[in-house]
């Protein structure tokens, strides 16, 4: 469950991004946050998993209230949250494989354990065959794939991705989106920021409008409402 009230952040340089943010968003939810470039919808993202802290307000994250949370505890936040990014976020150097076995969290896993969920996530994203590749030899669907592989990994209850498809084209952004919903459909809270109309129009699903700073529409099933 993801709740704010009345939440607002404003940067250091004066710049205010949110301004009295209510949200209540359930688990296993799937929502879009659409709206113009500049609108907040990453300060939006980055506050729920404290990527930035709020100027004000109340924000519960799985019955976490992080206004209550130590920084020592961030890490527990962050277990329940997968993140995927526009540009993939991908380590270089190493294999597929490696990238998804680095974020799993090693607490009480066997040298097999590891070996046994890395192998399940890279086959629930479809990069079985993969494994040994370095990220620059594979497309960018595939890396984007690996980058899910890596949210999932650790079974979040949440994944958030800000812009995720941003780089990919159409056919490839809807093998992604294939995905996100084979994700969310086992349970996972899924929010995504884009500013893909055919997306958001054609895999419907709740819709939250942020402009200038505020929630300007918040539909179930919602349209993307922009030209673009
Ligand atoms: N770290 C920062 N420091 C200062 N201002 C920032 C910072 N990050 C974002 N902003 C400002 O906050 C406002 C909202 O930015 P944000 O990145 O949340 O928008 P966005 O809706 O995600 O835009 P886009 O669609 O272009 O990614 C903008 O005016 C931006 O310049």
């Amino acid at each position: 469950m993801i709740l704010m009230e009345d939440v607002y952040k404003t940067y250091p340089n004066g710049v205010a991004a949110l301004n009295g943010i209510n949200v209540d968003i359930k688990q296993g939810e799937f929502v879009y946050i659409v709206g113009h470039s500049g609108a907040g919808k990453s300060t939006f993202i980055k506050l729920i998993y404290r990527e930035e802290k709020p100027t004000k307000g109340n924000i519960i994250i799985n019955e976490i209230d992080l206004s209550k949370l130590k920084e020592r505890k961030v890490p527990y936040l962050r277990r329940e949250i997968g993140v995927v990014f526009q540009d993939f976020k991908l380590l270089p150097r190493l294999t597929v494989y490696e990238n998804v076995a680095y974020a799993l969290e090693v607490i009480e896993e066997t040298p097999k354990g590891i070996r046994t969920r890395v192998m399940e996530v890279l086959e629930e994203v479809g990069l079985k065959n993969k494994a040994r590749f370095l990220p620059a030899e594979l497309s960018g669907g595939e890396q984007q794939r690996v980058s899910i592989a890596r949210a999932i990994v650790n079974r979040p209850r949440i994944v958030i991705a800000d812009e995720p498809t941003g780089n990919l084209d159409p056919e490839t952004s809807w093998g992604i989106m294939k995905t996100f919903e084979e994700i969310n459909d086992k349970g996972t809270t899924l929010i995504m920021a884009t500013h893909s109309k055919e997306i958001v129009n054609t895999f419907k699903k709740r819709v939250i409008a942020i402009e200038d700073g505020v929630i300007v529409r918040d539909e179930q099933r919602g349209e993307y409402g922009y030209e673009v």
